[in-house]
């Protein structure tokens, strides 16, 4: 008997067990058919390979060395390889190279087993030795006494004009050039930026003035042209430009490291504005260099709508579908006088993240990268994406800025590209590592995946000081970082060893959000120095955990760091404090309890909405709403049996999966279901991509089940949509769901899911009473085959018996607000609790 409501440790326990026990393939369905007994060992058994990523002994040593422990020792879905997968939306062809073994979606790694000994106390607030890095570059003990003097170095203007800070590099005078605020071009963010009341500019203004002028009467006058006392501009040193000595010996000709206002406070707040201009009065004129490859802002001409491909139908235009997602559009808020959404609280935000739709994603933490960013802009906050630069994407524009950073012991080059889109720049970090990576962003093996994220968040975190955006950069107050998963897990370490730690970035906090811990980035001990962080920070990254031992995490360092943490559902977050859900960082989790948030992610109302779907525009297909749901659905369900080649039938159930092939979206239990799925009269389509035996699944069930099946591997994001429209029944048996968007989707298009009750499945699927017509859709409380056909059982009984029903659980679903908007208040309100945090 189903129970709707189970606890969710047992949830999780059942879960985890059955992550760790082997599948069982002959589950007894509840409506067995006569063909129940289908072998299901037809098609291979998973393959044993090592587990990619995953902990690797400090011995195994060898560059490209996986984990030498094996498999064996480790819970069977944690065990299961999780294989690479093509990346653009839309068209990412899947590629496998046999002499590569790919590491995984999220390159280095699952974590580790079940049973954990607790992880090593965080320590961020122990004292800790000071010593200096400027920019990465360790200073040496006998300099400590000048480690709070800001280096003096070394800025250049692309032109006089232009606004914008950067460094010059192999230039012989170097010297301090306090820019001049330039108005914004128009179709830049910048008035958004600064037309909205700074709270804490002032208050930060005020503090670092009066703390300044006190240093400043103690201190004796800088001897360099630091004639702009602007903290960041001096704070802020080239990396393989003067390095050590020189710096250390230009330093310690000051000792006034905060006195100066900030550079934020010239370049981006309003209220400082006057003092702003003052300072830029006294401040030397711009030495006039020849212009190099200015970035002209060209983003007002950018069309997101021509860029995605479709213009809004008048229907949909008249009914205010823009506004229905909220706060309207970006253009509305700047012509709405009564000011931001966000207020008094609106900031600077920089969202980090290794993917991002529409450019590069192979999953959830695409989708969020492209969508949050945009409802944070609607708010009124000046909001900038910043991404690998995988592929040669056509809206970017090099900006000419040169940086070198270094990782795992090279220096390595990168260039900034950037676009203005919906109110938010979108910037490119373009580095021979990432380029060509289009297809396999995670691809590589564990060191090259580390080296990729060092460098991308080395240069992450000093894009509010070099990337110019509408002509001018974010600077370092008031400003917040959202890092994303364990590929980015290190901005805020970096944040913290490199610049806070001597004073620098002060008012720069960090969010980390956690999208998925099985992935934490692990790695030996002896391969922390790739890091380049100082060697007291090496604690921070230590966890030992019984099955491959002591090992460096970058996930447990990003989040002893961080400011604020967000976990993607609130059941998400209850279950990371679980041993089975905390993947061996539930102590961690458990100590940071005080700063870690669940805010269930939101959809993009234009990218996934049935009403402007360009996906569903042609082959058939047709936009639908609530009020046009039965002929609309019809339409496309019809349309989708066409284009799989299945029988058109209106009156046979079609159910559908859409989901990356690894253990955790529990597609074998839908294996294991599978006899009683056929005995059904129902279609079934599959859409996934991931581990090689899995995909070799969804084909095997096709060619055996031709009539009723469909296995779709690849990674289609039309087919997807179309998925999502088409059917009328989403399961998604996940054995761990942190939030699930798929869930989301199908209910704003009529689609009823029928889910696995963990995570933030268990969040957002109220299960069905048909006593008091309420819920949206199906819940099971085991990742076991028998529950769900239990599930699937009711749920197709009510789709052929119970036709009012059934209408009534597609309409609660479409009238859901799963909009971003919601969210990204939420999210507003971590990020002012860590903008006061101190
Ligand atoms: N073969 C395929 N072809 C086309 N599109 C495909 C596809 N396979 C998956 N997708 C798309 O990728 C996205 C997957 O979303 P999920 O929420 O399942 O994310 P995922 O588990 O990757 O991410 C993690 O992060 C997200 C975001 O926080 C959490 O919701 C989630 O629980 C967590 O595991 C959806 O947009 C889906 O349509």
């Amino acid at each position: 008997m189903l129970s709707a409501v189970a606890s969710p440790a047992s949830f999780l326990a059942l879960a985890s067990a059955s992550r760790r026990q082997p599948r069982v393939s002959t589950a007894p369905p509840l409506h067995a058919g006569a063909n129940r007994c289908l072998a299901l060992h037809h098609w291979p058994p998973p393959q044993r390979t090592a587990r990619d990523g995953a902990v690797v002994r400090a011995e195994a040593g060898a560059a490209g060395k996986k984990d030498a422990r094996g498999d064996d020792a480790a819970p069977a879905a944690a065990r299961q390889p999780r294989l690479r997968r093509g990346g653009a939306a839309g068209k990412v062809a899947k590629r496998r190279d046999p002499a590569v073994r790919p590491v995984d979606r999220y390159g280095s790694g699952d974590a580790a087993g079940t049973a954990h000994q607790s992880p090593p106390t965080p320590r961020q607030d122990a004292p800790q030795p000071r010593v200096p890095i400027l920019n990465g570059v360790l200073v040496s003990g006998e300099d400590k006494s000048i480690v709070t003097a800001p280096p003096t170095k070394i800025v250049k203007v692309p032109t006089p004009d232009s606004g914008a800070i950067l460094t010059a590099r192999n230039k012989a005078a170097e010297s301090i050039v306090l820019v001049k605020k330039t108005p914004p071009p128009s179709g830049s963010n910048f008035a958004s930026s600064v037309s909205a009341p700074r709270s804490n500019t002032a208050s930060n203004v005020e503090l670092v003035e009066k703390k300044g002028a006190e240093i400043a009467k103690e201190a004796p006058k800088p001897k360099s042209s630091v004639s702009a006392p602007r903290s960041d501009i001096v704070g802020h040193v080239e990396p393989a430009e003067k390095k050590g000595a020189d710096i250390v010996k230009e330093a310690s000709k000051l000792k006034t490291p905060v006195t100066a206002p900030r550079s934020d406070t010239v370049n981006n707040l309003e209220p400082a504005e006057k003092k702003g201009a003052d300072i830029v009065k006294e401040a030397p004129k711009p030495k006039t260099l020849p212009p190099p490859a200015a970035p002209t802002v060209q983003e007002a001409a950018w069309d997101f709508k021509k860029y995605i491909g479709f213009e809004e139908s008048a229907e949909v235009k008249d009914n205010g579908l823009a506004a229905a997602d909220g706060a309207g559009s970006f253009e509305d808020h700047q012509n709405n006088h009564s000011g931001p959404l966000a207020g008094e609280n609106v900031m600077n935000v920089i969202v980090v993240a290794a993917e991002c739709s529409p450019w590069c994603k192979t999953g959830g933490l695409g989708d969020v990268a492209g969508a949050l960013p945009k409802a944070l802009a609607r708010r009124g906050h000046r909001v900038m994406v910043v991404v690998p630069r995988y592929g040669d994407y056509q809206e970017a524009y090099d900006l000419g800025i040169r940086k070198y950073y270094k990782a795992a012991g090279q220096d390595l080059e990168v260039n900034y590209f950037h676009a203005y889109i919906d109110g938010v720049d979108f910037v490119f970090i373009d580095a021979p590592l990432f380029r060509h990576r289009q297809g396999d962003i995670y691809g590589g093996s564990r060191q090259e995946i580390m080296k990729r994220m060092i460098l991308f968040c080395k240069a992450a975190v000093e894009v509010p000081w070099h990337v110019p955006c509408g002509g001018v950069p974010y600077g370092d107050g008031n400003l917040v970082f959202i890092a994303n998963d364990w590929h980015t897990a290190l901005l805020p370490v970096y944040l913290k060893a490199y610049y806070r730690d001597h004073g620098l970035m002060q008012y720069t906090r960090s969010v980390l959000v956690i999208h998925n811990i099985a992935h934490q980035g692990r790695g030996p001990v002896d391969e922390f120095p790739f890091t380049d962080l100082p060697e007291h920070y090496l604690e921070h990254f230590k966890l030992y955990d019984p099955v491959g031992g002591e090992h460096a995490n970058y996930f447990a360092a990003g989040l002893k760091m961080a400011d604020q943490v967000v976990a993607v559902s609130r059941g998400y977050l209850w279950e990371l404090k679980t041993v089975e859900g905390g993947w061996g960082l539930h102590d961690i989790i458990r100590q940071n309890d005080w700063k870690i948030n669940g805010i269930v992610n939101g959809i993009d109302n234009k990218e996934w909405n049935p009403e402007v779907d360009v996906h569903l525009q042609s082959d058939g297909y047709t936009n639908y709403s609530l009020r046009t749901l039965d002929a609309g659905k019809r339409q496309c369900k019809a349309s989708l049996q066409r284009e799989l080649g299945l029988q058109v039938r209106d009156d046979v159930p079609l159910i559908g999966f859409i989901g990356r092939l690894d253990g955790q979206k529990g597609v074998e239990i839908i294996g294991d279901a599978m006899p009683w799925i056929v005995s059904q009269d129902v279609q079934l389509v599959m859409l996934g991509t991931g581990r090689s035996d899995l995909e070799q699944m969804l084909q095997h069930f096709e060619w055996q089940h031709k009539d009723k099946v469909r296995g779709w591997v690849g990674f289609s994001v039309p087919m997807a949509h179309r998925i999502t429209a088409g059917v009328d029944v989403l399961v998604m048996p996940s054995r761990f769901e942190p939030c699930g968007l798929n869930q989301l989707y199908a209910m704003a298009y009529g689609t009823v899911p029928v889910v696995h009750a963990v995570g933030g499945l268990r969040d957002t699927v109220s299960p069905f009473d048909p006593f008091g017509d309420s819920g949206l859709g199906w819940t099971f409380d085991r990742a076991e085959a028998h529950k769900l056909i239990e599930a699937l059982g009711h749920c197709l009984d009510t789709y052929r018996n119970y036709r009012e029903s059934w209408r009534g659980l597609q309409q609660r679903g479409m009238s859901q607000d799963f909009s971003w908007d919601h969210a990204a208040q939420l999210y507003e309100d971590v990020l002012v609790k860590a903008k006061y945090q101190w």
